[in-house]
């Protein structure tokens, strides 16, 4: 009998070329009807541009849905560097699919190029977070989806992708818990290794 508890969940997520347009009218219209649904006046003075407001910034906010992790990591070099490298305390904002709040913290992303030495540019890294967290999401995937894509663009010899969040959705409302951190991983490859992954997360830990 297969044991499910460790059957991977895959998510069937768009390609960014099916997402169609991002829709201005119909966003203002939607957070004109929520104003309205929760008892708020939205032709009264503070709120009168908010519609708009907002879907300017869920266009930013969702940008990811249309971006795909090769067009961020395009600038690779090979320097013969086969060593780790880890770029840590990278800042995240994404939002929770369940309540459309945000969550916010760091990604830890590491890897160990392979044997040519194919490196990409460091900053290429933060967009890359990036590209996942400007979606509608829950941390394990967009985790997993940094993880995932730097092996099949980079095609290094191991991965390790460290987030820790705190999710509004559990500190603002629901079980109200402020300050709780959620940590999740995903490693891939030689990373697996005890030492190498040890090594990774001494360097993530350390100050
Ligand atoms: N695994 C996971 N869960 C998440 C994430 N973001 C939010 N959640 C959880 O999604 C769950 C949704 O649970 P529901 O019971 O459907 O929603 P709810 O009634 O609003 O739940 P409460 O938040 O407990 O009030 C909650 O337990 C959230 O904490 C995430 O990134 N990963
Ligand atoms: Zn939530």
């Amino acid at each position: 009998m297969t044991d499910r508890s460790i059957t991977p969940v895959v998510t069937p997520v768009r390609r960014a070329a099916d997402v169609p347009p991002y829709d201005a009218a119909r966003a203002e219209a939607a957070v004109r009807e929520l104003l309205l649904a929760v008892g708020e006046d939205p032709e009264r003075e503070g709120l009168r541009e908010t519609p708009a407001r907002v879907a300017r910034a869920y266009k930013e906010i969702f940008a990811g849905l249309r971006q795909e992790p090769e067009d961020v990591l395009t600038t690779t070099f090979d320097l013969g560097h086969e060593e780790m490298v880890l770029v840590k305390d990278i800042e995240v904002y994404s939002t929770c699919e369940h309540h459309l709040v945000p969550f916010h913290g760091v990604a830890h992303v590491g890897y160990i190029p392979n044997v040519d030495g194919r490196i990409t540019g460091l900053s290429k890294l933060a967009r890359l977070v990036e590209v996942f967290a400007r979606r509608p999401q829950v941390q394990e995937r967009m985790t997993t989806q940094i993880a995932d894509s730097l092996v099949e663009i980079l095609e290094p010899r191991g991965v390790l992708v460290v987030v820790q969040c705190e999710h509004l959705c559990m500190s603002m409302r629901g079980v109200r818990k402020p300050g709780s951190r959620t940590i999740t991983s995903a490693v891939r490859g030689v990373m697996r290794d005890g030492a190498t992954r040890a090594e990774a997360m001494s360097l993530i830990l350390g100050k």
